[in-house]
């Protein structure tokens, strides 16, 4: 069960404690059914009305009680981006490896890894990209993230997110927004394997729409909240908080869940996304529209229309341009651009990108179409066609440029060190004879 809207105020009650939102005010000297008022803010305080967020959680114990915090392992978690020296080559990597659970059991926070980033969630101003792997639900123990926002977008296995505010089930092809300090639990049923983009100091919004008008491209009714649900459940031997907080992992212990809101009421919350529902908006004449046409979320900078990080859709659609060269231009371009693929194939690449895997082509290093797909988009013949049927592949583009890790460049062993040989068939069709034909 969701409650449907983007961003709005939304207000829930666990249904076995009907009254347990208190009426009229946030703080009663007392609370319905002895409930704790705990605020989460999500924005200054001061923020303008448009961009203030907050929630307020009634809850049967309040956050603050817990044993202190102390580092625990990272793993390959990382915000250092000085592990290795910069690397401006276009990178492509096979898809990353998922553990057998046989062989090893691997949670979401232990199966986390950073691929790149920049920025610094100390100054509030940047971002990470990291890939889950895992195949183990995480028992009596949660996440938050002091850092940031996570936006997750699974590529195989469901995963169930408890929360603070509830539960959501997100398959491949949905994807959900975790804010900064809100506290979850992730259960998997397999081997499950995700992208994460992380964003420090910035919430995703909608895009604009200017000219589209009013609907189109992700519509906000298609967002969809989690209800209240809690759990009134003591954990004698332990429950573990797990910190994300300056780019490292403490934990702490405390004696009861903390997914224990009974009610809850504001705008900050968690919320997921199925794809499918994309409005897609594009060329019906001629040309090769730029891809922020299929935006589904902006992490805005204060830079007008300079983004901190974009997510970008390539959905199923019809191809009907005429007199167009119509997959992907040739491209250097002065943001970066990480890709991920959830299923199928991607246009521009029909071998080599691989469901799972990933490429990351850097701030002005040169990308596009692979031999393969310029010459058979060269000499197609122009009929509408469905293009991307059966596929989802996505960009997170960013304006700062990023580092590789350590485990990205080297100990994931998942790069293919061929994939420059894709563009080097590119013949010189050069004709200096050529001359206008008549139209
Ligand atoms: O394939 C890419 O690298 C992404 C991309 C897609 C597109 O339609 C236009 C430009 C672009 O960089
Ligand atoms: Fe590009």
């Amino acid at each position: 069960l969701y409650m449907s809207g983007f961003g709005n105020e939304f207000a829930s009650e666990d249904p076995r404690c009907p009254g347990s939102l208190p009426e009229g005010q946030n703080n009663p000297q007392v609370c319905p059914y002895g409930l704790y008022a705990e605020q989460l803010s999500g924005s200054a305080f001061t923020c303008p009305r448009s961009t203030n967020k907050r929630s307020w959680l009634y809850r049967i114990l309040p956050s603050v009680r817990h044993k202190p915090f102390t580092p625990m392992s990272c793993g390959d978690l990382t915000e250092n981006w000085n592990e290795v020296e910069p690397d401006p080559n276009q990178l492509r990597w096979k898809p990353f490896n998922i553990p057998k659970s046989s062989e090893k059991k691997v949670d979401f926070i232990s199966g986390l890894h950073t691929v790149c980033g920049a920025g610094d969630s100390k100054s509030r101003n940047g971002i990470a990209i990291h890939m889950y792997t895992c195949n183990t639900s995480m028992i009596d123990k949660c996440f938050q993230n002091a850092d940031g926002d996570f936006l997750i977008v699974p590529q195989q296995g469901e995963i169930l997110i408890t929360t603070e505010f509830g539960k959501m089930m997100v398959e491949p092809n949905e994807i959900c927004v975790i804010q900064q300090g809100m506290r979850f639990s992730v259960d998997v049923f397999g081997e499950t394997r995700g992208y994460i983009l992380e964003v420090f100091g910035a919430h995703f919004e909608l895009p604009d729409l200017g000219p589209i008008g009013a609907n189109g491209l992700a519509n906000p009714r298609d967002f969809q909240t989690p209800v209240a649900w809690y759990e009134d459940r003591t954990v004698a031997t332990g429950y573990t908080i797990v910190n994300k907080y300056q780019g490292k992992l403490f934990s702490c212990q405390q004696d009861f869940s903390p997914f224990n809101v009974v009610a809850w009421h504001g705008n900050y919350t968690p919320y997921k996304y199925n794809l499918e529902n994309f409005m897609v908006i594009n060329c019906v004449a001629f040309d090769h529209a730029d891809p922020s046409i299929f935006t589904v979320l902006t992490a805005k900078s204060t830079r007008p229309g300079v983004a901190i990080a974009d997510f970008v859709i390539f959905p199923p659609r019809w191809g009907v341009a005429d007199h167009t060269f119509r997959p992907p231009y040739y491209h250097r371009n002065c943001m970066s651009e990480f890709m991920g693929l959830i299923k199928g194939h991607y246009e521009a690449k029909e071998e080599g990108f691989q469901p799972g895997g990933a490429s990351l082509h850097s701030i002005m290093t040169p990308h596009g179409p692979d031999v393969d797909c310029f010459e058979k988009n060269s000499t197609a013949v122009l009929k509408p066609e469905r293009v991307a049927e059966g596929t989802m592949a996505f960009m997170f583009e960013s304006s700062f440029s990023m580092a590789v890790t350590k485990w990205g460049l080297d100990t994931c062993h998942r790069l293919d060190k061929s994939y420059y040989k894709c563009w080097e068939a590119l013949k010189n069709h050069f004709n200096p004879n050529w001359k206008p034909s008549s139209k």
